[in-house]
């Protein structure tokens, strides 16, 4: 079952996911000697980076990959690597490995080999995975009608990481080539938050889960039960 954990206010959304996620990342250290985490674009997280980016954690042994990418290279005004790290990678956390998923590759289809070669050297599963929603209820890259959606929802599709062509839309914007983490390594990940804000994409996400199965989000949290943080 999804569990949803209610704030007043974001910033005590933001203090109760850094503490859950220190504790997570705490325990891979402990258990493995490293720890990896996979985080979402999106503007919602940015107050949380930047909280957890002054945590006092060996960020060392850290590892911090993509949950998914739009097909642009980096320093591209909407490359989900840029955006991460020019907010989370900084102070503490700037001595964390960092993981993208942009190759040279013309095609995520292309790349895709060498994606799931690039996460291959990462501590899997994810000590914790950060998802984000969109209002078309998409999450990582699995967007409603994606040309892949159905493999890479597939929980025995045997990789990490996978490509998707999105159909065009107000939230896809032009970049339709996507790559992202794959449903099966969201479901063997130890623990997994979305985090959501505004009364709008409650009521996405509420739908989603209660009747609306087919969309993405709701086809997710029928295979991986997840922590749900929102705040208004
Ligand atoms: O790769 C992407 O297209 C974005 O990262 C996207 O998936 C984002 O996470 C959600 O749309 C939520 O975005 P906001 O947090 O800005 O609402």
């Amino acid at each position: 079952m999804t569990k949803w954990h209610i704030f007043d206010s974001r910033k005590e959304m933001v203090q109760a996911l850094k503490t859950a996620t220190t504790e997570a990342l705490i325990e891979g250290m402990l258990k493995k000697g490293r720890a990896s985490w996979a985080v979402s674009g999106g503007t919602t997280p940015t107050p949380f980076f930047e909280a957890m980016r002054d945590v006092q954690l060996d960020w060392a042994r850290v590892q911090i990959a993509l949950v998914d990418e739009r097909w642009v290279n980096p320093g591209h005004a909407r490359s989900n690597e840029t955006s991460v790290k020019s907010v989370l990678c900084k102070n503490m956390s700037a001595k964390a490995r960092f993981i993208g998923m942009k190759t040279p590759h013309e095609t995520p289809q292309e790349a895709e080999v060498f994606v799931n070669e690039r996460y291959g050297t990462i501590e899997l599963p994810f000590d914790s995975i950060l998802l984000g929603m969109g209002p078309d209820a998409h999450t990582a890259s699995f967007f409603p009608g994606a040309e892949g959606l159905g493999r890479a929802l597939d929980p025995s599709c045997g990789k990490v990481c996978v490509a998707l062509h999105a159909l065009k839309s107000d939230v896809t914007g032009d970049e339709l080539n996507r790559m992202s983490l794959s449903a099966a390594a969201i479901i063997a990940a130890k623990n997994v938050a979305l985090m959501i804000t505004g009364r709008e994409k409650k009521k996405v996400l509420d739908e989603a889960l209660q009747g609306a199965r087919s969309t993405p989000v709701g086809r997710l949290a029928q295979l991986k039960p997840f922590d749900i943080y929102w705040a208004p």
